[in-house]
């Protein structure tokens, strides 16, 4: 397999890549002068005067102000889980987004708190739940023993996110990436480990909350499933296809989407991690849209946050996945946005700096 999907579904992700312009630093440089005039010390936010300072690169404005968000779960099986990979039993994903659905899933309850609006889509559970127009397919393939999807069905979930993306989640400033599916810190440990060339037992932790014995497990099975593909180019849709899942290549259109739309894309786990590295292989610009939320306790978070280059905002050991790490980070990053925004001028205030 020398190349992923059909010439039009290439394509269609080739002009996804196309449409990411990379933020434009002049408003960063804009937004730190205009930090200094301000009634308080000088870089005193820290790092978040900083990321207030990419915010308006990617907003292109000096004052970006509070961002209105987004919350997104995307959804689907993997066929991997029925090792016994996860705390839960393959097929219960749906379960989990009819409780999303519900508003009384943790993701639910923090983003109305915000306030944020949540949406989800099914690309790949086992038995549909909620909105079907982005489903793709009824779960993945082990990838132990077999591909977790073909070409086709890689190519159609990243542009089915981008779709989901345009209609579903435009409009707001921020969007908070997220995913649920049972099996999938096994499919994402065994991404990381082809991306970044690391081996399984580097990149494979506990995801749910299993013995150890099944975290060995977990690394076996991607051993055997970094072996089943040696030798494959290791061009981001080729990977995605043999490793992946049709949430996390849902989640790579959506990061494209989102970065083309110049909307800041708050990243949450160690699955919509591994869905932000593979869309900057895909397309080295949309890095600059990204902020990574939190690092969760799955190994391979920390190592792909250092290959994106992103240091995370919150280090909390949470390992819940459904965007809650991101949507936790909402307020901090709002906070940064609305001290920037509305604290009086030093001038305004009288208060000259003595050096
Ligand atoms: C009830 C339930 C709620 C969840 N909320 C987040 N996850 C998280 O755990 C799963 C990944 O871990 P593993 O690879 O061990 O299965 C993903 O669904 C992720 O979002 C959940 C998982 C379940 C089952
Ligand atoms: O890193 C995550 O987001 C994560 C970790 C464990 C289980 N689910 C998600």
């Amino acid at each position: 397999m020398a190349e992923t999907g059909s010439a039009a579904g290439r394509d269609g992700v080739a002009a996804l890549c196309a449409g990411v312009a990379a933020p434009e630093r002049r408003y960063a440089r804009l937004a730190q002068v205009r930090q200094l005039t301000l009634a308080r010390p000088g870089g005193s936010l820290g790092q978040l005067d900083t990321l207030v300072q990419r915010v308006a690169a990617i907003r292109r404005t000096s004052a970006p102000g509070p961002l209105t968000a987004a919350v997104s779960v995307l959804a689907g099986d993997h066929g991997v889980a029925v090792h016994g990979t996860s705390r839960f039993r393959h097929g219960l994903t749906g379960g989990v987004l009819r409780l999303i659905d519900a508003g009384r899933a943790p993701v639910s309850i923090l983003a109305a708190r915000l306030p944020a609006r949540v949406e989800t889509a099914d690309l790949g559970l086992a038995e549909p739940v909620g909105d079907q127009r982005y489903k793709i397919g009824p779960g993945t393939g082990d990838i132990s023993v077999e591909d977790a999807m073909t070409p086709d069905q890689t190519v159609a979930a990243v542009l089915a996110g981008a779709r989901y993306a345009a209609e579903r989640l435009a409009g707001v400033e921020l969007v908070a990436v997220g995913e649920i599916g049972v099996g999938n810190t096994t499919a994402a440990s065994a991404l990381a480990a082809r991306l970044l060339g690391r081996p399984a037992a580097d990149v494979t932790g506990l995801g749910s909350g299993v013995p150890d014995d099944t975290v060995r497990q977990k690394a076996a099975l991607v051993d055997r499933a970094l072996a089943r593909c040696a030798g494959r180019p290791d061009d981001p849709l080729t990977v995605l296809a043999a490793l992946g899942g049709y949430e996390i290549a849902g989640n790579v259109g959506v990061i494209l989407t989102a970065a083309a739309r110049r909307q800041v894309v708050l990243i949450d786990g160690a699955i919509t991690a591994v869905a932000a590295l593979l869309a900057v292989r895909l397309c080295p610009a949309a890095a600059g849209y990204l902020i990574a939320a939190h690092e969760s306790t799955e190994p391979s978070h920390r190592h792909v946050l250092a290959a994106l280059g992103q240091p995370p905002l919150l280090r909390l050991e949470m390992r819940l996945g459904m965007a809650s790490g991101a949507a936790m980070a909402v307020g901090l990053l709002n906070g940064a946005l609305a001290v920037a925004d509305a604290t009086a001028t030093a001038a305004s205030a009288g208060l000259t700096e003595h050096r």
